[in-house]
């Protein structure tokens, strides 16, 4: 059978949501604070493996452990930062099923009709979006791409690409074969360094292309970048860190070994990363427990994780969905307890972050009370989601986040990418504008009755 023949439920995995931990066992450890084995993340996210579906009362039970143990490692605060989401190229042949913000690269070529509506940003134009950014105040510029084939990590990475034997083999082709350069990674990094904006870039699966056709250590590319002014690294393309689920949803990705290697890389390198899960789709709650269990390892290895991510698969116009692999993402309860359970069994994660762009502002205030203590951040612009067929909008205000954050009681606080830097906002004192960025004066960021910021139609 084809996998374009594969239906819903006909996926054959090795790993099950099996355990022979009760439920009442795996709770009670996550209630006294024991550290949690894959068995019992699996009792906790299924609400127990003895009988099928969803139990909302034992389900209410792992989110109050969740939101007590937020509350005694984190406290009260609720945390945002003030930040642009600058996508450099859509163009991509990587292939991920999950993902409709790639278009493919032929369609960037020279001769191509312009009407794939994808895009490239050359250095220049990605220094403009930033710049314009850093005026309206924001502190952080996160910026992840398509891995266009004629990027290369620099110069010399590109002399290395163009007199390969065979470079269509390596996914380079040159710039001109295209309309529209995106230049290297170092001239994007350091494009978009302005004024000392910290700028959140190259994921593992793009530190990957930054170094195909070279022996290169992932600690040497993110060395390179970090030169060019990369001052952290996002934590996706880790999907789920289980390769047989990653076979299905992501053949042309690196595997979980090849993920934990870029991130231990970027790490040595001296970069402080996140990290994600991508849950919703095919997998079971096995690969969601053993995703956790790889990324607390890689974490007690390391201790450069600052903040873990759970991104809800956003289906609705996916390759996944067309193909029948897939009739719908997680459900609510389903995203409550993956938000409740990544902070039980994280014992050494402190920050977990909701994401106002998978879940809307409903959920997501929802999720600040089963576990989560991070909201995300401005992004002004947002491209993964939205081309999925999300629709929860791209941008949120600093005064948005205000009032959402107050009416649920905690404190608001805008945070440096780090959490390094934090600036408590007392509701009562307007303007909210942001504080932390490099030209933020409190001058409020986005009218909220402009549907997009210059940054957004940039
Ligand atoms: C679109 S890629 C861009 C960066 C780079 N190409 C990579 O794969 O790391 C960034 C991340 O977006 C997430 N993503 C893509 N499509 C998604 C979808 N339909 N629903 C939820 N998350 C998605 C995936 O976790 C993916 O790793
Ligand atoms: N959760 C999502 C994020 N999170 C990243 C943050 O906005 C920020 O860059 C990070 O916390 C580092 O400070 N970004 C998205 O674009 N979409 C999400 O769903
Ligand atoms: N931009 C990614 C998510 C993301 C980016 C950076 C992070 O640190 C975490 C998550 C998305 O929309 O899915
Ligand atoms: S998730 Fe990243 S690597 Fe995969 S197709 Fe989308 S842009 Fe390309």
């Amino acid at each position: 059978m084809s996998d374009a023949d594969a239906a819903v439920g006909d996926l054959d995995f090795e790993y099950v949501p099996e355990t022979d931990q009760p439920f009442e066992n795996a709770l009670a450890k996550a209630r006294d604070g024991h550290r949690l084995t894959v068995d019992d993340a699996v009792e906790l996210l299924t609400t127990g493996t003895e009988r099928a579906g969803i139990d909302p009362v034992r389900k209410e039970r792992v989110l109050e452990a969740a939101d007590h143990r937020r509350a005694d490692v984190v406290g009260d605060d609720v945390t945002f930062v003030v930040n642009l989401n600058n996508n450099v190229t859509t163009a991509c042949d990587t292939g991920c099923l999950f993902c409709n913000f790639k278009d493919r690269a032929s369609a960037f070529e020279v001769d191509a009709p312009d009407d794939h509506g994808g895009f490239t940003k050359t250095p220049a134009e990605s220094r403009r979006a930033v710049a314009d950014a850093v005026e309206l105040g924001i502190s952080e510029v996160c910026s992840v791409s398509g891995l266009h084939p004629a990027f290369a990590l620099d110069a010399d990475h590109r002399e290395l690409l163009e007199s390969a034997a065979d470079p269509g083999r390596l996914n380079y082709r040159p710039p001109d074969a295209y309309a529209t350069s995106p230049g290297t990674y170092a001239e994007q990094i350091r494009a978009m360094s302005v004024d000392g904006v910290h700028v959140h870039s190259v994921t593992p699966e793009e530190a990957y292309h930054a170094r195909r056709g070279t022996d290169r250590s992932y600690e040497a590319v993110y060395r390179r970048l970090r030169k060019a002014g990369l001052d952290s690294a996002p934590g996706t393309a880790a999907e789920i860190l289980v390769d047989e689920v990653r076979d299905v949803i992501c053949p042309g990705k690196m595997d979980t070994a090849e993920w934990l290697d870029a991130m231990e890389g970027a790490m040595a390198a001296g970069l402080p990363v996140t990290a994600t899960i991508m849950y919703g789709h095919v997998e079971n709650e096995m690969h969601r427990a053993m995703h956790l269990k790889r990324v607390r390892d890689l974490q007690d290895r390391t201790g450069g994780i600052t903040e873990f991510v759970p991104l809800s698969f956003v289906h609705q116009r996916t390759p996944l969905a067309d193909r029948g692999l897939v009739s719908g993402g997680a459900t609510d309860a389903e995203d409550e307890l993956m938000i409740a359970v990544s902070r039980l069994f994280l014992d050494n994660i402190e920050n977990l972050q909701t994401s106002w762009v998978k879940f809307g502002d409903e959920k997501s205030l929802k999720t600040l009370s089963c576990g989560a203590n991070d909201f995300m951040g401005t992004l002004l612009s947002e491209e993964i989601t939205k081309r999925a067929g999300g629709d929860y909008g791209e941008f949120r205000s600093v005064a948005d986040y205000v009032d959402m954050v107050s009416a649920i009681g905690r404190r608001p606080v805008e945070r440096s990418t780090d959490y390094e830097r934090r600036r408590p906002i007392d509701p009562d004192d307007d303007p909210h504008g942001p504080r932390l960025g490099p030209r933020a004066d409190g001058t409020p960021m986005l009218d909220r009755s402009c549907p997009s910021s210059p940054a957004a139609d940039d």
